[in-house]
């Protein structure tokens, strides 16, 4: 049985919808965590730059990975349920069933993902516009918002799915809708992927001048008329029929949810750093950086007044920590590109074939084996002849350009392992020397940084976060101080964290 010993008072469940896979985390009153299940979840790729996935599928996998964390417990002791997850754009009809985001029909996949970029002529025409909602997203909408992708699918599919949709629901939101039957939206979805103002609600205006006005006559019921700050209890929590799916006992509390960043933001900016001796203890919560690395690198920073950054999505109030100002750069692909990278490349195989038979990852080996090479020089020097430029799935910041590309200069003839190692050491330092381009727009606009604080898959990488620590800091003392990995995000900790920042 998890957490072992003396039997807690309460245990809350957690759930985190990634882009490849969904997790749930168990965690008593303390924070401390008891229990964890992840589960892959399917993606399709019909066509170039189209990422599909499928509402029913997620759904399913949130199910399994609950009935393992709350294994052995005392399901009457669980109070409350949450989720999180990316800001994917689901499609249901008038009676909440899936429709098709694709041409083919399928309404299995009635998913727009994340990091869509099909609709690049309907961005292109909502940034023309100039409107005043583009202030709250750094100036330039990305292709990766809703308003864009809302557009296409009236533009191209009007009658197989548009005409017949009933509810667009960012991902977090429908999953919340799905344990509750509460269609209310969550402020952060709203705010940061919507053009939602928390002051003043929709901007009728907006909607009406890139062609949506269709939200504006159904006064916004199929996009959220009711909003609720993230945490807040939803309706009379969860239902019967959800109670079923997921092996949690019916009536507890379901939150109002986060987008997955904003979620993994919270639990780190937040964190207790008492006691390590680093840089940072004793700063103000505002000098933090949280950077969540995974497929893709979000990086989160808050402030007590607005900043705008140019290219820099927000500022957009109380998405992520409740009465501050947020300003979130990113990079559409981080560990997606370097999986791309390393299993692209001709020595992929040989590499494959060497870790397994170590038992080790790929990016362990790969780590490894740099060291090996790296002769006397530190390890950053072997790509002193290649260079990356990361924009493979175009520039979310600060550049905030979709139509950028990615380069590699320096190459051989040669493509053995030596040279894959060396490919993917210029792959991860091109991502640091991204967060610090961010970090001097974010701190060109008026924000003051001191130390990054990193979670998500690609934090495992110790290359990864040392990079980002060379890269990005400012002297060989605080490089070695001033970068916080924090692998295990403990609620507990960063509640005290919040506490010590002076923020409760
Ligand atoms: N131990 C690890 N070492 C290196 N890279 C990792 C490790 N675990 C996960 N990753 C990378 O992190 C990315 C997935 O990040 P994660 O946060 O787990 O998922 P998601 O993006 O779905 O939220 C992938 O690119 C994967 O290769
Ligand atoms: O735009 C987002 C957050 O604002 C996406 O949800 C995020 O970039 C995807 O996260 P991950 O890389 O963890 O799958």
């Amino acid at each position: 049985m998890p957490g072992g010993g003396q039997e807690p008072g309460s245990y809350y469940v957690g759930v985190d919808v990634g882009t490849g896979s969904v997790r749930a985390a168990l965690v008593d009153q303390r924070g401390v965590l008891l229990a964890f299940a992840d589960q892959p979840i399917n993606q399709w790729e019909p066509q170039f730059n189209h990422h599909e996935q499928s509402s029913e599928d997620i759904w399913a996998a949130c199910g399994v990975v609950t009935k393992k964390v709350v294994q052995g417990i005392d399901v009457n002791r669980i109070r409350g349920l949450g989720f999180d997850a990316t800001c994917s754009l689901v499609v249901l009809d008038k009676q909440f069933r899936p429709l098709p985001v694709n041409h083919e029909g399928d309404s299995h996949r009635n998913i727009i993902m994340w990091l869509d970029h099909r609709a690049v002529s309907q961005v292109h025409r909502i940034n023309e516009t100039k409107h005043g909602v583009l202030q709250c997203v750094g100036g330039v909408m990305s292709v990766e918002m809703q308003a864009p992708k809302l557009l296409w699918l009236k533009e191209n599919l009007r009658e197989t799915c548009w005409d017949k949709a009933g509810h667009f629901f960012d991902l977090p939101d429908f999953l919340s809708w799905k344990a509750t039957g509460v269609t209310a939206r969550s402020l952060c979805s709203l705010v940061c992927k919507w053009t939602y103002s928390a002051e003043k609600g929709w901007d009728d205006s907006f909607w009406k001048l890139i062609g949506l006005e269709d939200f504006v006559a159904d006064n916004y019921s199929k996009i959220g008329n009711q909003v609720l700050p993230p945490g807040a209890s939803l309706g009379n929590g969860l239902t019967p029929e959800a109670a079923r799916d997921l092996g949690l006992p019916a009536g507890i509390a379901v939150a109002a949810s986060l987008i997955d960043a904003h979620a993994g933001g919270l639990g780190v900016i937040g964190a207790d750093v008492r006691g390590h001796g680093l840089a940072c203890e004793g700063q103000p919560v505002t000098s933090r950086l949280a950077v969540i690395c995974g497929t893709s690198s979000c990086h989160m920073g808050i402030s007590k007044d607005p900043i705008f950054v140019p290219g820099v999505w927000g500022p957009y109030f109380s998405a992520m920590v409740p009465g501050f100002w947020l300003n979130e750069g990113g990079q559409s692909v981080t560990g997606k590109l370097i999986d791309h990278v390393v299993q692209g490349h001709a020595a992929f195989p040989e590499l494959q074939a060497k870790a397994t038979a170590r038992c080790q990852s790929v990016y362990a080996y790969l780590n490894s084996h740099l060291d090996l090479i790296k002769k006397a020089r530190p390890v950053g020097f072997l790509t002193v002849d290649l260079h990356v430029w990361p924009d493979f799935h175009g520039n979310r910041s600060p550049l905030a350009d979709l139509t950028l590309k990615g380069m590699v200069t320096g190459l051989k003839l040669s493509q053995d392992l030596d040279d894959l190692a060396i490919l993917y050491l210029a792959t991860v330092q091109a991502i640091a020397f991204g967060t610090r381009l961010i970090i001097e727009a974010l701190e060109a606009a008026g924000h003051s940084l001191s130390t990054l604080f990193l979670c998500g898959g690609l934090s495992k990488n110790p290359l990864f976060v040392q990079m980002h620590a060379d890269i990005t800091g400012k002297s060989e003392e605080e490089q070695r101080r001033s970068l916080w990995a924090w692998q295990q995000i403990c609620p507990a900790k960063n509640r005290t964290g919040l506490e010590i920042a002076g923020y409760k």
